[in-house]
C-alpha cells in the first residue's frame, strides 16, 4: 500500500479485514516493523478516536509519533499563484515538503468548508499533501471521505455478523450543526464492497453524491428501511444538493429502541444523545459503538503495516 486516502487504496478488502482481526489478537506481533520510522499526524480539526487510535496503532508497530494541531500553526495557502499578502503565511508547497523531512508517513485530518462544494469535492487539502510531500499520506477524515472509519466499520460488521448476507441500513439522523458527508460517503463505498444487503434512508434533500451512492437502494421511509435490519448505522450529514445546509431537524428521525428492534446500533462517534439516538439504545446490548471505536486501532494498524511493508 502506497497511501490510504481512499478505500480503493485497499487491494483486497476481505483479506485486509481478516488481517486486521488477526492483528487485534496479537497487536505487538509486528512491533519492530516501524522501528526508526516516524508518523506525523496533522489535525486541522478536533478529534478523540482518530487521534488516539492512530497513535496507538503506530506505537503497536514500533513507530515514533509526532502530532500537530496544524490549525494552531501557520495559516496555509493552497492555491497556486496567489499573491500571499492577506492572511496566509505559508504555501502548502513548502509546508508539505518540510513536514515530509520529519516523517516517513503523514496522516491528515481536514474537514470540508461546507461552503464551496467544488473545492471540497476536489479534496484540495489532502491531495496537496499527497502531491507535494512525496511520502505516504493517510486520510484521518478529509472533506469527502473517512476511510479509516469505514474500515473499522467493516471489521465490526464482520465480527458481529450472524448470517452470510446481513441487512445493513445507513440512516440519517438530525443534528444541530451542519456536518460533513465524509463518514456517510465512505460507509456507502465500503458497504458496496461487502456481501451485505445495503439500504440508505434519509429525508428528501439529503441525497448523497450519486457518484458515491451509484445504484444503492435509497428510501425516504425510515421505518420501511429499518425493517428486519441486522445493523443500523446512524449518522448526520448536511445536504449535498443544497450544499452544506441543514434542511431538516425532524426529531422523528432520531433512532429509538422501538425502531431498532434487535438490530446492532452503530455510530462512528461522537454522538449527540437524545438527538441522534435515544439513551435507551446506546445503553442497551444493541449498541456496539464501543467495540466499533476499539476497531479504529486495528483499522489504522493494518493500514500502517501495509504501508511500512512497502517502505522497508
Ligand atoms: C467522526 C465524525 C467527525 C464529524 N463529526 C462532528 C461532530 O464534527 C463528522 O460528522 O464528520
Ligand atoms: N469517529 C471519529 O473519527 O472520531 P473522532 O472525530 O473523535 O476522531
Amino acid at each position: 500500500m502506497k497511501k490510504y486516502t481512499d478505500i480503493n487504496d485497499i487491494t483486497n478488502i476481505s483479506q485486509t479485514i481478516n488481517e486486521a482481526i488477526q492483528l487485534k489478537k496479537a497487536p505487538f506481533e509486528y512491533k519492530n516493523l516501524g522501528t526508526n520510522k516516524t508518523l506525523v499526524m496533522l489535525f486541522f480539526n478536533a478529534s478523540l478516536r482518530t487521534r488516539l487510535s492512530t497513535e496507538k496503532a503506530a506505537r503497536n508497530l514500533g513507530m515514533d509519533v509526532i502530532c500537530l494541531q496544524i490549525n494552531n500553526s501557520w495559516n496555509l495557502e493552497f492555491e497556486d499563484g496567489t499573491i500571499m499578502n492577506l492572511d496566509t503565511s505559508e504555501h502548502i508547497k513548502e509546508a508539505a515538503k518540510v513536514i515530509a523531512q520529519y516523517a516517513d508517513i503523514i496522516a491528515v485530518r481536514a474537514f470540508p468548508s461546507l461552503k464551496n462544494k467544488d473545492l471540497d469535492y476536489a479534496e484540495v487539502i489532502i491531495n496537496s499533501f499527497t502531491k507535494y510531500a512525496n511520502i505516504p499520506v493517510v486520510n484521518l477524515e478529509s472533506a469527502t471521505a473517512h476511510p479509516l472509519q469505514a474500515l473499522a466499520d467493516a471489521i465490526t460488521i464482520n465480527e458481529f455478523s450472524t448470517n452470510k448476507r446481513p441487512k445493513v441500513v445507513l440512516s440519517w439522523a438530525p443534528h444541530p450543526k451542519a456536518l460533513p458527508q465524509s463518514v456517510a460517503n465512505s460507509f456507502v463505498t465500503m458497504m458496496q464492497l461487502l456481501p451485505v444487503d445495503f439500504t440508505i434512508t434519509h429525508p428528501e434533500g439529503y441525497e448523497l453524491n450519486s457518484e458515491v451512492t451509484k445504484n444503492t437502494k435509497v428510501t425516504y421511509n425510515q421505518d420501511e428501511a429499518l425493517k428486519d435490519a441486522d445493523f443500523v448505522y446512524v449518522k448526520n450529514w448536511s445536504s449535498y444538493k443544497d450544499y452544506g445546509n441543514i434542511l431538516s431537524q425532524d426529531e422523528n428521525w432520531m433512532i429509538t429502541q422501538k425502531k431498532i428492534n434487535n438490530a446492532k446500533f452503530m455510530h462512528c462517534l461522537p454522538v449527540r444523545r437524545n438527538v441522534v439516538v435515544e439513551d435507551a439504545v446506546l445503553d442497551s446490548d444493541n449498541s456496539i459503538v464501543i467495540n466499533q471505536a476499539n476497531n479504529r486501532t486495528y483499522a489504522a494498524q493494518i493500514v500502517l503495516k501495509q504501508i511500512l511493508e512497502e517502505l522497508n
